[in-house]
Formats: C-alpha cells, structure tokens, sequence
C-alpha cells in the first residue's frame, strides 16, 4: 500500500498535482490536506474511477493539530506546495517570512506522524525552505537526507522547452533532458547545456542567444508571475514538474533500472557521492545535482557532472554559489534560533 499526502492541496499547485497523483496507479491512498477549501476538493476527486482512494483534511481551529496528523499518518511519501505565492515586483526570498513558519509547522507533523516518509518540498523560496525542514526533522531526532527532495523539476522542465523553442523545426521539446543544477531562484538556477544532446544545439547559438537562453530558463518564473499579473505564480507547469519527480520516485519503490532526477539534497556524508559532491560546490550543504532515486531514498549523487562542466557555466556557478550560502544559512538559521 502507498499512501500519498499533499499538503497544500487545495492550492494552486495543489489541485492539479492531486489530480495526476490520483491518476497514477502506483498510488493507493491520496491523502489531502489544507487550512482551507480542501473538503471540497478531496469530493470532487474522489468521484473517479481510479483505483485509489482519496481522503481531505482541514483542522477545525488554528490549534488542532489532528487534522494534520490523521492526513499524515503512514504516508510514504509527502508533497508540499502550502505557502503563498509570489506577485510581480517580488523575488521568492520575499515569501521566506510567511512560508519559512508554515513550512516549519508542517515539517513537526511530518516528524510526528510520518518520519520514515520521502518528503517533497515545493513552497518557496526552495533554497532555503528545504534547509528548514532538514533541521526541523534533525531537531526530532527523525532525519534522513536522503529522504529529503527540494523540487527544482520545473527548471528542467524550462530549459528542455526553451531551447527546442530555438530549434522548432529540428526538434521537439521531449528531445531533452537538461540537468539543472545549483539552487531554485534566479541565479542560482544553473541550466548545463554543454552537457547531453543539448550541446550541439546550444553550441551553434551566438554568444547572444545563449546569455539570453540561459537568462530565461533562471527567470522562467518571472514570465508566469507577470502574465498572471497578481493572481500568483506557476502552478499547472509545477503540478505537471512536481508529478514528475513524484511518479519516479513512486517508480523507484518497485523498479530495478536506474531512475536520476535532478532534486535540491542535503549533501550529507551519510549519502553516496554527496561528500565528493560538497568539495566541489565550495561546501555548501544543500545543492541541486542528478541523483540515483531507490526505495529507500536518494541512492547516489551524480557528482562527476560538476567535473564536466563548461567555463561558462562554471562562471554561472561562481554566482550561484555565493547567493546558494546566503540563502541556506538563512533557512538554518530561522529553524535553529
Ligand atoms: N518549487 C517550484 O518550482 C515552485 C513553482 C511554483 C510555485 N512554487 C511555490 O509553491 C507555493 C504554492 O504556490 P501556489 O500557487 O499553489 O499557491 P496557492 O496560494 O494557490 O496555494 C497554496 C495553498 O497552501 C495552503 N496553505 C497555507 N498554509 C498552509 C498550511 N499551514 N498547511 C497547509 N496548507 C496551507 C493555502 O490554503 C493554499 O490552498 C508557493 O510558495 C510558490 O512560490 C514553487
Ligand atoms: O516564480 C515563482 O515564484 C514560482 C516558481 O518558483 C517558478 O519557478 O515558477
């Protein structure tokens, strides 16, 4: 039996990623959980005939904790896209006061009623919400690093598209698989098109076209937020990026080949490759890399790709860098004070 949680989900993100979880045969239990509206949504899906089953739960008052306990309870793996999201004008980091506390309180009910569950963090700022959970969980005594996925999907999701945007008659967006490393936000989203079947593609742009590929995949979240104009941020692109991540690593649980992913880890020692990983991102302690998913979490850190990359993008790196340490320390520090 699989049982699924979505906290957050009668959000934005929220509904449509229930909705292709509750597609998805891998799934047996679709638990959903919000401070709002979610009943609602939870009737609403559990009239289709796929096999699972789905259940919703909103806590009665600011102060019951049930709600979230009963939603939790023997989750194996769990989502969250609760927070709020941006509007123009704003960077992700401007969310960290409102979603820093949300994303704390729902970490202490993972800790209580689903330590051993995969935990997928979506609400932003991603840099350094998955620091808080990370220490929120260490502080109960219930930490697995390598059960903790900060989703950067939807970067990956970008840069296949915009670059087959560029070469729409000589291929198509599916081509591609483009590792994005580094963090969640601007410029710490670094795109690696020399890598893959991308760079003969990206070798023939001009210096130009590059700077300004590479510029769009690190603020695709600009455009959605300023076309939606006030009404929020990517939601229907992060439902269909955050299943991604989901549906393999649901795959993981039975499946013998080898399933990577791009995801924002902790590089723990406790992780194969992850200290090797961590001597090549100047120490820092959370950084997104290629990862070998397996039942029992993140199997293996791709590190030997930071051996592979271009000048150019190891300039990107220097950048992403020095914003990734202030953003992490940021997050540590709000779950420890
Ligand atoms: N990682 C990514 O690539 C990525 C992409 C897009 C959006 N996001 C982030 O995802 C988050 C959600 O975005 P959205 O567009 O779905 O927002 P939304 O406002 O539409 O939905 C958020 C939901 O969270 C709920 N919520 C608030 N506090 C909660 C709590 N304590 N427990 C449970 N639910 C709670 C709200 O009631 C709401 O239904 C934002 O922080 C946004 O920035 C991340
Ligand atoms: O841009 C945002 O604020 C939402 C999300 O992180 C995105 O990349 O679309």
């Amino acid at each position: 039996m699989v049982k699924v949680a979505v906290l957050g989900a009668a959000g934005g993100i929220g509904q449509p990623l229930s909705l292709l979880l509750k597609l998805n045969p891998n799934v047996d239990e679709l638990s959903l959980f919000d401070v709002v509206n979610v009943p609602g949504v939870g009737a609403d899906l559990s009239h289709i005939n796929s096999d699972s089953t789905t259940q919703a739960f909103v806590p009665s008052s600011k102060e019951d904790k049930t709600a979230l306990a009963s939603a939790l309870k023997d989750s194996d793996l769990v989502i969250i896209p609760a927070g709020i999201p941006r509007k123009p004008g704003m960077t992700r980091d401007d969310l960290f006061n409102i979603n820093a506390s949300i994303i704390k309180g729902l970490a202490e009910g993972i800790a209580e009623s689903a330590p051993k569950a995969f935990v997928l963090v979506i609400s932003n700022p991603v840099n350094s919400t998955v620091p808080i959970v990370a220490e929120t969980l260490k502080q109960k005594g219930v930490y697995d690093p390598a059960r903790l996925f900060g989703v950067t999907t939807l970067d990956i999701v970008r840069a296949n598209t915009f670059i087959s945007q560029l070469y729409p008659k000589e291929s198509k967006p599916s081509d591609f698989n483009i590792n994005v490393i580094g963090g969640h936000s601007g410029e710490t989203i670094v795109p690696l098109y020399s890598l893959t079947n991308s760079k003969s593609y990206y070798n023939k742009l001009s210096a130009d076209q590059k700077k300004e590929l590479i510029r769009r995949v690190q603020f695709g979240g600009d455009e959605v937020v300023q076309a939606k104009n006030g009404a929020g941020s990517a939601t229907l692109s992060m439902a269909y990026a955050g299943y991604r991540l989901a549906e393999s690593i649901l795959k993981s649980f039975t499946s013998s080949e080898e399933i990577v992913e791009c995801t924002y880890l902790n590089l723990d020692s406790s992780i194969k490759g992850a200290d090797e990983a961590k001597k090549l991102v100047d120490g820092l302690d959370f950084f997104s890399l290629p990862v070998v998913l397996s039942k029992n979490g993140i199997a293996a850190v791709k590190y030997d790709i930071l051996n592979q990359i271009s000048d150019e993008e190891k300039q990107l790196l220097v950048v992403a860098k020095d914003q990734l340490a202030k953003n992490i320390a940021k997050g540590v520090e709000f779950a420890t004070k």
